[in-house]
């Protein structure tokens, strides 16, 4: 479904990418596992469109997207949770998810509108309960999961999370993580990425690792577990945490 070829991103004289090189497969979770820095938003970044790639391609179904601006490729079913909250945080809840509704869904779409929303607060009943509050008021764990919420309402067929677990109560975590599983089973394809591998790998299929700018490992949940086991890396990607 997304292919990546040779992606070289700069940031100055700071090499963020240097010639990544993936596979994704449709229908599938890929988790994206690397130390901090390594360059897991720049390449979530790149794939979304808010960072136009120095060299490289990115082929989404077949077509090449590595110019497109961001709207067309949002059109084109891929949304990304960026690490970092944006939120209109002077806005109700609800009006959050209204306003991420309206600017994403085609007219089609948009007839189901307050269902949909009734849907997210059924499935967090937290946001239900505050949905006349501030998004800026939320805790941190409460406003991700608002962004979250604001991304699947677009109906994505690629989702790109970027550190979903940050800042968030393991039973959070856990709630998030089972939504994306459930996600999984309604077909839309997953690209998630973690600093810790032990969170991802619950849901994963597949996984790469990311080392300062690098791909220094690739394999399914079972090789990268064995990773976790063996890997002097372990230490750095899969902490203490073991699945
Ligand atoms: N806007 C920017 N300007 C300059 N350097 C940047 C910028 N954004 C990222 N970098 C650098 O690019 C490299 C990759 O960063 P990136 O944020 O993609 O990594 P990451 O794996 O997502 O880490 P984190 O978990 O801390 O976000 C790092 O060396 C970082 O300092």
């Amino acid at each position: 479904m997304l292919k990546i070829n040779g992606l070289h991103v700069n940031y100055g004289p700071i090499n963020a990418l240097k010639g990544i090189s993936i596979d994704i497969a449709e229908g599938k979770i890929t988790a994206i596992i690397g130390a901090n820095g390594s360059g897991k938003s720049t390449m979530l970044s790149a794939i979304s469109g808010l960072i136009i790639p120095d060299q490289g391609e990115i082929y989404y179904k077949d077509t090449p997207i590595q110019t497109k601006p961001v709207e067309e490729r949002v059109k084109r079913g891929i949304a990304h949770v960026m690490e970092g909250r944006r939120l209109f945080k002077d806005q109700s809840v609800h009006d959050n998810l209204l306003l991420g509704f309206y600017f994403r869904n085609s007219k089609e779409n948009k007839k189901n509108m307050l269902k949909q929303i009734t849907e997210v607060y059924e499935r967090f009943p937290i946001l239900g309960q505050k949905k006349h509050q501030l998004a800026g008021t939320l805790s941190g764990g409460q406003q991700q999961l608002l962004i979250i919420s604001m991304a699947i309402l677009s109906k994505p067929r690629l989702l790109l999370l970027d550190e979903p677990s940050l800042g968030l109560a393991p039973i959070v975590v856990d709630q998030v993580y089972q939504y994306l599983d459930e996600l999984k089973a309604m077909g839309v394809t997953i690209i998630v990425s973690e600093q810790m591998a032990a969170l991802a790998m619950r849901i994963a299929d597949f996984g790469y690792v990311l080392e300062r700018g690098k791909i220094v490992g690739k394999g399914d949940v079972q090789y990268l577990k064995s990773m976790m086991d063996s890997d002097e890396m372990s230490a750095v990607y899969f902490g203490e945490a073991k699945v």
